[in-house]
């Protein structure tokens, strides 16, 4: 893919009389892993939204794979959030009464695109599932059911995944895991990869961290450690 996977362009987000996004400019590359940091109400989630369609700027622009999503209608704009990105929540958002693997396949149904065995299988396998495919979500630990998430999110090859607190729900041994699974898929398929997080050890997983404050983004470390992530929280009044 030619430019970045997702462009911000002077966007804004206004709710009432409260600023949640100030003219934030930023691109994030095709293959990078980006963690977006900061106090709470700082912006992160709004940021999030807006750059994968579903929250719309009071200003600014947005395009996801050169695509501008502000001139799309409410049909199409689904289209590209169902086809093109993917995302994986802190609560897992499994459907409990589908097996692992007719979770991992459901957006390519609600898509109407044929499943690719081949490729769903190297995905249940690179998430560690394939003794448990034929199981319920309700059979699986809080670790196994993120990453049954993970696979779901990345089935249909989207330009971008976003994880909002993909581990906030898991301990640490299972978060490892999940960030650890999160990078494999940056380094080996070039997956584009967007998480939002308060934990610095969670970031540290990620290329670039964008620390937000005040619905602007206030600080950029590349190749981030932990350390760092918390020295610049505490600098922006988290911590
Ligand atoms: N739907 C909404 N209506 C009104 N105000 C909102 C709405 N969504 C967010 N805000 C406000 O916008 C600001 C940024 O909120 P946002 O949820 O993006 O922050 P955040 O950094 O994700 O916070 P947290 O870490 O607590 O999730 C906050 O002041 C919040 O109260």
């Amino acid at each position: 893919m030619n430019g970045p996977a997702i462009r911000l362009t002077d966007v804004s987000r206004e709710y009432g009389d409260v600023t949640a996004l100030h003219r934030v400019s930023v691109d994030v590359e095709s293959g990078e892993f980006v963690a977006v940091m900061g106090p709470s109400g700082s912006g992160k989630s709004t940021l999030m939204h807006c750059a994968a369609g579903l929250d719309t700027p009071t200003g600014g622009e947005v395009t996801v794979g050169g695509t501008a999503i502000g001139g799309l209608n409410e049909t199409r704009r689904t289209e590209l959030r169902r086809e093109r990105i993917g995302f994986v929540f802190q609560s897992y958002n499994l459907v409990s009464s589908l097996t692992v693997e007719d979770n991992i396949t459901l957006p390519l149904r609600m898509a109407r695109r044929t499943a690719d065995r081949a490729w769903v299988s190297e995905l249940v396998e690179r998430v560690g599932l394939t003794e448990r495919r034929h199981h319920r979500p309700g059979q699986l630990s809080g670790g196994q059911q993120q990453r049954a998430a993970i696979a779901r999110a990345l089935v249909a090859r989207p330009a971008v995944v976003f994880a909002d607190e993909p581990t906030g729900a898991l301990d640490l041994r299972a978060a490892r895991d999940v960030l650890k699974l999160l990078r494999s898929m940056v380094d080996e398929l070039g997956q584009t990869v967007v998480m939002v997080t308060h934990d610095p050890a969670a970031a540290a997983h990620a290329d670039r961290a964008l620390v937000m404050a005040d619905g602007r983004i206030v600080e950029t470390l590349a190749k981030p450690s932990a350390a760092d992530l918390a020295a610049s929280l505490i600098r922006v009044g988290e911590g």
